[in-house]
């Protein structure tokens, strides 16, 4: 049966059928995988609880005899008091003769009805004949066409009927015992035809719990497969002399950069292939640690590569490596703008090994080039590289081991799912004397008050940024244009402050010779679209002026917030916006109030749901029918352990109580996607 057309139901005909087929439901068991999305809860309130025609559930006594009176040919109406608490109201019934004898004078009674609190009147739609805890749940299903949920429901009363026994348990036992879960066929019929709060409770639980668990395994698995055929890689270095180059650096490591490097360190030593995740807030020092795994790498004897999203950021990050490396090591970037004879030769010196690190976008590794001896990529922003990204690197017969970064406060529930498949290094602390930013929210008319104090921070030899969402005029957007504002700033700032303009339609070489001026203080005001969101790190900006803020989500304001107070002053965050809807007024407030990057994603989790924040595509987070990561992320992390305990001990391959878990496993074809073979 369960495997059976959804037409073999007596009532499913061509028609229905169709429609079935509009919602993924072919066959019987597809049916009683369509769970309801959600329930109805008929709760008896107390009558002053109810709003005026609010459909409501009551209990009283009957305290009078029901009135029948008929009225056109098949209609009636059914009247009778009701003792509510103290108060007595009326009960209507139109077209429910047969009630009456029912409604016996001193019995309980408990009735759903559309309440008229002047009339002190309930129009009941139904008359609850059983417990109440049997009648108060409605399951409400998805549908689609003409099919109801109504439809839907009497078509899985009937499939649960038919064949729910039929459905295999999935799970070892052991877990439905620690946890208490219903077996996966009580489930089923649970949640399609609910006998109480509690023991839906139970059956969604289950559910929540097997599709988590799943997932994680999934996830370890590809770790594991990944491990398992990566052997061969380990690295020996001389840890003094990477010890020697930490000691130079101008700052001490704060605790979260040294734990960091530590699994760094390991992997690089392990026979593993790494594929690890460096997290941390924006400004909190990931650089520096990709920096020393760079040069570990290198005293390893390999190359290493560094991949960011922009180019500004290459040219930024090979200054700044150059500058941190000294003679110890050749750095050079690569970007799709360079071309010609200078690219040839960039190629040629780091095919034959001269170049021992180089910094560059995509065109990295999509392009030709061919290294001497790849041995770490580090790639900035994780999120906008990809699987495929990592497909190329692997048909080039490069397997070298992966870090990737990112500045991305990615909610702990999130990072666990999208990237379980990683480990996970967090720096969970900003180095020491950084002031967090002070943030203000003031109206577009407060603008000459904001210029005020946008020069007192440039008159104390400090510089800044004004960021405008885009470069060109959109009347429909009302947005305003970066050279609106570059031309409206150079009309009032003194002669003496110099400006410029940035944004992603300039030529490459500008670009870069702008943000070279801006970093030696050769500007001091520097108007930009959001192309300096990521990265940028210039420690003598000390404050940002973000026009129209309420056009940025949380996560994106954020990082433009973290080009500044990056060194030890004050800096500030000055947000304009109007914002006309109370989400957009309460995002502004989130961000005055918090620069904690985990704290805001959150928020805007909550606010924009998991989907959004990375953009659909980009999150690659799977889809769950009953559990919802956010509102579940504890059974998450249960189910996470448990996946780990599992591969630990090899369950999958040597335990019978696990073959049912691995054929489901091996039969995703996202598994095959992920495994570097
Ligand atoms: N332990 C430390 N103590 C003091 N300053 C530090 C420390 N680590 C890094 N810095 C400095 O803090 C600034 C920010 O560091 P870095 O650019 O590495 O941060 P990041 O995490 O990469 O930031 P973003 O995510 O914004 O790119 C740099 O100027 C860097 O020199």
């Amino acid at each position: 049966m369960l495997n059976d057309p959804v037409t073999v139901i007596p009532s499913v005909g061509e028609k229905t059928a169709e429609q079935l087929e509009m919602m993924d439901i072919r066959k019987v068991e597809d049916l009683l995988f369509h769970f309801p999305f959600r329930y109805d809860f008929h709760e008896i309130k107390p009558l002053k609880e109810i709003a005026h025609e609010e459909i409501a559930t009551i209990e009283g006594t009957v305290v009078s005899e029901p009135q029948l009176s008929f009225f056109g040919r098949k209609k009636s109406r059914l009247t009778c008091t009701i003792q509510v608490g103290v108060v007595a109201i009326k009960a209507v019934f139109f077209n429910q003769a047969f009630l009456k004898d029912k409604l016996v004078r001193g019995e309980e009674v408990m009735l759903t009805g559309k309440w008229d609190m002047h009339r002190l009147q309930l129009t009941v739609h139904k008359f609850h004949t059983q417990t109440f805890e049997e009648e108060s749940i409605q399951p409400i299903y998805r549908s689609k066409g003409n099919l109801t949920s109504n439809g839907l429901k009497k078509l899985n009363a009937y499939a649960v009927k038919a064949s729910v026994d039929e459905i295999e348990e999935i799970l070892p036992d052991k877990y439905l015992k620690d946890y208490k879960l219903p077996s996966r066929s009580e489930a089923i019929k649970e949640l399609h035809q609910p006998t109480s709060k509690q023991t839906l409770k139970h059956a969604r639980r289950r559910f929540i719990f097997e599709e988590l668990f799943i997932f994680q395994l999934k996830m370890q698995w590809i770790r594991m497969k990944n491990k398992h055929q990566t052997e061969g890689f380990s690295k020996s270095f001389n840890d003094d002399q990477l010890g020697q180059f930490v000691k130079e650096l101008p700052f001490e490591l704060t605790k979260g950069q040294k734990s960091s490097l530590k699994d760094i360190m390991n992997d690089l030593k392990s026979s593993h292939r790494m594929n690890r995740l460096l997290q941390g807030d924006v400004g909190s020092g990931k650089t520096v640690v990709a920096a020393i795994a760079l040069l570990a790498n290198n005293l390893a004897g390999n190359q290493g590569a560094l991949m960011v999203p922009t180019e500004i950021l290459a040219e930024q990050h090979e200054h700044s490596l150059s500058e941190l490396f000294g003679d110890r090591l050749t750095v050079v970037s690569l970007t799709g703008s360079i071309k010609g004879k200078r690219r040839r030769e960039i190629l040629e010196r780091l095919g034959n090994g001269e170049i021992d690190i180089v910094v560059g976008t995509h065109a990295l590794i999509q392009d030709d080039t061919i290294f001497n001896q790849l041995g770490l990529v580090i790639v900035d922003e994780q999120h906008r590289f990809g699987v495929q990204q990592r497909k190329t690197l692997r048909d080039k017969g490069l397997n070298p081991d992966v870090l990737f970064m990112t500045a991305t406060p990615i909610p702990r529930t999130l990072s666990i799912t999208s990237f379980g498949d990683m480990d996970v290094s967090i720096i969970d602390e900003m180095p020491q004397g950084r002031l967090p930013v002070e943030t203000y929210w003031a109206k577009e008319n407060m603008i000459e008050r904001v210029y005020d104090f946008l020069m007192k921070e440039i008159n104390k030899g400090h510089q800044a940024y004004v960021i405008c969402p885009l470069i060109e005029e959109s009347d429909q957007l009302d947005i305003q244009n970066a050279v609106d504002v570059f031309e409206q700033l150079n009309s009032v700032m003194p002669p003496q402050v110099k400006t410029a303009l940035m944004h992603g339609r300039l030529p490459a070489q500008e670009k870069e010779d702008i943000m070279r001026d801006f970093a030696e203080n050769n500007v001091q005001l520097l108007v930009s679209t959001t192309v300096i969101e990521v990265g940028v790190n210039v420690p003598n900006a000390t404050i940002m002026v973000i026009y129209d803020a309420e056009r940025f989500g949380l996560a994106q304001l954020h990082q433009l917030r973290g080009r500044v107070g990056r060194g030890s002053e004050q800096s500030y965050c000055i947000l304009l916006a109007d914002p006309k809807t109370e989400n957009g007024k309460e995002r502004m407030r989130v961000m005055t109030e918090t620069t904690n990057g985990f704290e805001l994603s959150e928020h805007d989790l909550q606010i924009r749901g998991p989907g959004d924040f990375f953009g659909k595509k980009q999150s690659g987070l799977p889809e769950f029918k009953v559990a919802d990561i956010v509102e579940d992320y504890r059974a998450l992390e249960v189910a996470r352990k448990d996946a780990i305990e599992v591969m630990r001990h090899d369950r999958l391959t040597n335990d019978e109580d696990y073959k049912k878990l691995k054929q489901l496993i091996e039969a995703d074809p996202m598994i095959q996607e992920r495994i570097f073979d």
